[in-house]
């Protein structure tokens, strides 16, 4: 079956439906990962996202019910140059076409996704329609101009209820703002007792929750459209350690006084270098970000900025000169091969230890 691509500039791509059929208006982003295709498409941060992979040959280490980053696909559409039907790997459990029927996703294979990722690069990220229907050139360019982006990503994502995680160590309040299963999976390997709360609680229930820290999750959308969790962040701020990770960075940032700004055509892949200003080491880092914190605004804030991108120089990590609170605009619990900011978490499980025996002394 024929499926098309068709962007607000009106380039138009002709390929091959491999996915569900259907018709899907979203933001197309390219994601630059040589791996990792089921983490891209699981990732809620891709929530209302049309994503082409720059990687040409994808579907062939299949899908496996252990390498999610959720349990369902979160991408709008997917957009690939050469799928393959038959997948080789020893975890494989079902091909990624059938997958993507499963759960209704759109996808379109055999298209020039160079050509797709340059006009991004050159013109920024821009909407686009990708369908399996047979309308007229005019009838998809009407629609894509009439159908808004997803309006509040993160409420689609974010968890309805709380749920816990137990263990014996720091209790960590998890604020989903859209979080990777990654993030749990790093905070319970080192013992954390983890309750995940929803996007918009309070700063007052998390209180109740008597936390040891409080991390903010990665999420979709633009980190000004959470104003509720900006609101709580900024009062639970010198009160718990505050870890922000993507969307729970720029949250802090914004809680802090400091700004974000739309990038033009984002940082999505597995080998973004950030330079750690502190260390002067360089790691080589995952990231899906298409926001980030505008540099200039820090500087009146109670924040300093510790890291930047070394590909153009953007803000990638963030400390409180005074309060235990630190974020990082990149993915720490990623290991798209390197494991470099894996101990993130281990500085994290530092300030809540210390909070702790502060107030076993101050008893
Ligand atoms: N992965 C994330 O948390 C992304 C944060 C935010 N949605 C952005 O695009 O910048």
């Amino acid at each position: 079956m024929r499926a098309r691509l068709l962007l607000e500039d009106g380039t138009l791509f002709e390929g091959e439906s491999f996915g569900a059929e259907g018709e899907v208006v979203g933001e197309v982003v390219f994601n630059t990962g040589m791996t990792g295709y089921q983490e891209v498409l699981t990732d809620p941060s891709y929530c209302g996202q049309i994503v082409a992979m720059t990687y040409p040959l994808i579907g062939n280490v299949g899908l496996n019910r252990d390498e999610g980053e959720a349990f369902r696909p979160f991408v709008r559409g997917f957009v690939v140059r050469d799928y393959t039907e038959f997948p080789s790997h020893w975890r494989s459990e079902k091909t990624l076409s059938g997958w993507l029927k499963e759960h209704g996703i759109v996808g379109i294979a055999g298209i020039d996704t160079r050509m797709l990722t340059r006009k991004i690069r050159r013109q920024g990220t821009m909407k686009g329609l990708l369908t399996t229907r047979e309308a007229s050139l005019s009838g998809m360019r009407e629609k894509l101009e009439r159908t808004p982006l997803v309006r509040d990503p993160v409420s689609r994502v974010s968890t309805r209820s709380a749920y816990t995680a137990p263990g014996y160590g720091n209790r960590v309040v998890l604020v989903d703002l859209g979080v990777k299963y990654g993030i749990l999976r790093e905070l319970v390997r080192r013992g954390c007792d983890v309750v995940v709360v929803p996007h918009d609680t309070s700063a007052e229930e998390i209180d109740r929750l008597r936390p040891d820290g409080v991390l903010l999750s990665n999420g979709p959308g633009n980190p000004k459209d959470v104003p509720r969790t900006i609101h709580a962040v900024a009062k639970l701020l010198g009160r718990y350690p505050l870890f922000g990770i993507c969307l729970g960075h720029q949250v802090l940032a914004l809680a802090c006084g400091a700004d974000t700004e739309k990038m033009k055509f984002g940082h999505r892949g597995g080998n973004h270098p950030v330079k750690d200003l502190e260390s002067g080491r360089t790691v080589i880092t995952s990231q899906n970000h298409g926001y980030a914190v505008k540099k200039e605004s820090v500087a009146d804030t109670p924040l300093e900025i510790t890291h930047i991108s070394l590909n153009d120089g953007t803000v990638e990590g963030l400390r409180h000169r005074e309060l235990p609170a630190f974020s990082v605009q990149y993915h720490p619990e990623a290991a798209p091969g390197p494991r470099d900011s894996g101990f993130l978490f281990d500085r994290f499980l530092e300030l809540m230890d210390r909070r702790r025996r502060k107030e076993e002394t101050d008893a």
